[in-house]
């Protein structure tokens, strides 16, 4: 509530949070550390860590937890334990304690004999290995697979698990745990002679770090390489002198198994006796154990003993109870068999499953290439597509620019833009037929530019050409629609007048004379004065004809030239006729200079 102390107080609490934290970590380590030497100390720590839960972080609480199915399991209370390892499979807690829980819980089963759900857990523990960055975790890891595997009857993983273990074995306890590990599963293996070096390797570094458990375990497998070997006089000796110590260890398991070993060397050596001796003593410490090959072979040296003794009832009271052992240990073989099968097969159905679905996965990862790959090949095709159609319109557009070009090169004047001679003809007699069937008058001016000839030779040919253009661009100022001009060759056009009487005609023709007259010459770069003869006639005097009617205009034309140039004449049949005879006279004054 004081905004002035609250950052101050924030500031001190964290470091005071984090070192409470720590503090707790180490308990829960201190607790797990005497977690087997110190039962009791272990309990009351983890009733002051139980008291303090709602300090523990997360992973804390996951911690105690775990710790405290190690209390149950170690008390007694497997399922309690199972439990409490089980919560943590699956939780968030981190995958380390993931890991030590699915260990822990086929350590729990292995005492169960719950061979399938250990054999499951197991699977988890060694799927989390290779992610386990603390080696002495890895090893335990490998411990508990090796043990697990031996127990079920799987000495070929046993080993494997066994030997990963002695490789990289740092601690001389572990390296003791492997080494007898993996002589436990050779021996079942059938690969152990009785001069294997690494057996007496073993014994030694067992007892180099105090376990006689293991150190004894190995004698035991040595002893009974030796019995199988028939030498049973050397099984005693290697064991009578470990007795003491093997008795000591009050482990039953192991004096059993010892006691066992030892009866069957004495009946081998013929001393029924000692045999019956170790047998009956194994047999007192076998009774708490579950049917085990040891109990089966004692059951079957004390029947043998009593036969010989010829004490039949006793015989067959072993017998059957050696009947009933066998019996029992050859149902436990065969439900460990069972199981591990169980889960092999599970595994490979599980990895056929997986292995569906990565062909499935393939598959729709085929799928998919194969759409974009016919994606892309539609857009690559879209693309020659536009280009294809690109291509096209260029060829389409050049092809009708060309045909464009040729069709005005073919139509058209070059010099000044309006109608050729040719192109004209042709409309020219379209509009004529037109005319003349609708009883339409037509007209026509015949245009011929005065002394163009010497503009030519006194501006020059340039000049020459932009009086044609200028003329031919006044003139088509001057026309409408329907006319037709065009430039029949040289300095002479031509304008057809479709619908238009001679009056008119004539009238048109004199306003393009006083026109062409008027051109200001400037612009050439010279000055001089333009002038033209223009000839008109039209249907009324000339016919529907083309031909006829540029004729009539001619001769109207080359009266205007005659008659002084510069001005607009009407054709007539006089006219004509006067032009014939003026011919006539020409010829025959010409016929005349020839003769003289
Ligand atoms: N600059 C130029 N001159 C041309 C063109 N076509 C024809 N000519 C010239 O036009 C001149 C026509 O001369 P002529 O037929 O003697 O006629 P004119 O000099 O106009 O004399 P009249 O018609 O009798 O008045 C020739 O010298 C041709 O070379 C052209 O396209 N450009």
């Amino acid at each position: 509530s004081e905004p002035n102390t609250a950052p101050e107080q924030s500031q001190t609490a964290e470091p005071n949070r984090i070192s409470e934290q720590h503090k707790l970590t180490q308990q829960l380590a201190a607790a797990e550390a005497i977690r087997s030497s110190q039962p009791v100390r272990f309990s009351e720590l983890l009733s002051e860590l139980e008291a303090e839960r709602s300090s523990l972080s997360n992973e804390q609480k996951h911690y105690l937890d775990y710790l405290q199915g190690y209390q149950l399991s170690f008390t007694g209370k497997l399922e309690l334990g199972l439990e409490k390892y089980k919560q943590l499979i699956g939780s968030d807690a981190s995958p380390l304690l993931q890991y030590r829980a699915n260990l822990a819980i086929v350590n729990n089963l292995a005492v169960t004999r719950d061979w399938p759900q250990g054999l499951t857990h197991l699977a988890l523990a060694l799927e989390a290995l290779p992610n386990i960055s603390d080696e002495a975790m890895r090893q335990n890891g490998l411990v508990v697979a090796a043990i697990f595997y031996n127990q079920l009857g799987q000495y070929e993983l046993g080993l494997k698990y066994a030997s990963r273990l002695e490789n990289t074995a740092t601690a001389g306890r572990t390296l003791c745990f492997a080494k007898q590990l993996k002589l436990e599963a050779r021996f079942n293996l059938h690969s152990l002679e009785t001069d294997s070096p690494e057996i007496q390797d073993g014994i030694k570094v067992c007892e180099q770090q105090g376990e006689a458990v293991l150190s004894n375990f190995i004698r035991i497998h040595l002893a009974n390489v030796y019995l199988k070997s028939a030498d049973s006089q050397s099984a005693l000796i290697l064991l009578t002198p470990h007795l003491a110590e093997v008795e000591a260890t009050h482990y039953p398991r192991l004096i059993a198994e010892f006691y066992s070993v030892m009866a069957r060397a004495h009946w081998a050596l013929q001393q029924p006796e000692l045999a019956e001796h170790y047998a009956l003593k194994a047999l007192e410490l076998g009774k708490s154990l579950d049917a085990t090959q040891p109990i089966v072979q004692v059951y079957e040296t004390l029947y043998q003993i009593a036969l010989q003794r010829n004490d039949y009832q006793t015989a067959l009271d072993y017998h059957i109870k050696f009947a009933e052992a066998d019996k029992a240990y050859l149902d436990e073989t065969k439900t460990k068999f069972l199981a591990y099968q169980l889960a092999q097969h599970q595994s490979i159905e599980q990895q056929s499953k997986i292995s569906l679905l990565d062909k499935q996965n393939n598959l729709l990862r085929l799928e998919q290439q194969l759409a974009s790959a016919e994606a892309e090949n539609n857009r690559l095709f879209i693309a020659l597509l536009i280009l294809c159609v690109t291509a096209l319109l260029v060829l389409i557009y050049r092809a009708g620019r060309t045909h464009k070009r040729l069709r005005t090169l073919a139509e058209y004047d070059a010099l000044t833009g309006v109608y050729n001679r040719g192109h004209c003809t042709q409309l020219a007699t379209a509009s004529l037929d037109y005319c003349r069937n609708s009883s339409q008058e037509i007209s026509c001016i015949l245009l011929d530019l005065d002394n163009f000839k010497a503009i030519n030779d006194n501006y020059g040919h340039a000049c020459g050409d932009w009086v044609l253009k200028k003329v031919a661009s006044v003139c088509m100022a001057s026309t409408r629609k329907n006319d037709i001009f065009a430039r029949l060759g040289g300095e002479e056009f031509f304008l057809l007048l479709p619908g238009c009487d001679l009056d008119r005609a004539m009238a048109l023709a004199e306003r393009l004379r006083a026109g062409l007259a008027a051109i200001d010459t400037a612009d050439s770069g010279f000055s001089f004065a333009i002038s033209a003869s223009l000839g008109v006639t039209g249907s009324a005097l000339s016919g529907f004809e083309l031909e006829q009617l540029i004729a009539d205009a001619d001769t109207g034309m080359y009266h205007a030239k005659k008659s002084g140039r510069d001005r607009v004449s009407l054709y007539s049949s006089e006219l004509r006729e006067q032009e014939q005879r003026q011919h006539q006279a020409a010829m025959a004054s010409q016929d005349e200079f020839s003769a003289a």
